[in-house]
């Protein structure tokens, strides 16, 4: 077979458009993972601390999503989402957790193996379930509550049983979000 270039050949070259060319500014998996988690947070009620959480699986793709609210049909109106020494005023009575949400929401999926990206590093309770379903790998923004004993139980916890915890440093410092861009 001869190697000689066709005027067919050439007009294919000359076709090519740029835009046929890849993006380059694509968000990478885990700056999306981790936005996706973001946004969950959005959906939040707490006045204070709005976490947000995605689990995804090895094939990268989304399996759930949570953040942390009121149980079903607890109304956001009529609980409370204030801190009180009063334990029946205080939101921790009633919250769930957005980690315990998004294994909840998970559609009866198999979790074994699969990664959380969550806004905050989990408490101990979460990790419980983190474990108790088999998530291998947790990445987390904020830290902000790792000096208290409940975390710390949560680290030993997960350090036990080789889940794996990084603290993600996003490629990007903000995403934005413009519903009239299309
Ligand atoms: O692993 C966690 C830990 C906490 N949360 C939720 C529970 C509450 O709604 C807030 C924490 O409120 P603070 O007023 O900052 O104590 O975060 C969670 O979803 N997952």
């Amino acid at each position: 077979m001869s190697e000689e270039v066709t005027a067919q050949d050439h007009n294919t070259v000359q076709q090519e458009s740029p835009v046929s060319h890849k993006r380059k500014d694509y968000l990478p998996w885990d700056d999306y993972f981790m936005a996706t988690a973001l946004l969950s947070a959005e959906r939040s009620k707490d006045p204070v601390t709005q976490v947000g959480a995605c689990i995804v699986d090895s094939q990268n793709r989304i399996v759930s999503i949570g953040y942390n609210g009121f149980p079903r049909n607890c109304s956001d109106d009529e609980f409370p989402w204030t801190k009180s020494k009063v334990f029946l005023e205080d939101k921790k009575m009633y919250v769930v957790h957005a980690e315990a949400n998004a294994i909840l929401n998970n559609n009866g999926l198999n979790l074994t193996g699969t990664r959380l990206y969550t806004t905050l590093f989990p408490c101990n309770e979460c990790a419980k379930l983190i474990i108790q379903v088999g998530i291998s790998h947790i990445l987390y923004l904020s830290d902000k509550y790792g000096a208290k004993p409940k975390y710390q139980a949560s680290r030993r916890m997960l350090d036990a049983v080789g889940v794996t915890c990084t603290q993600y440093r996003p490629q990007r410092n903000n995403i934005v979000i413009d519903f009239k861009k299309i």
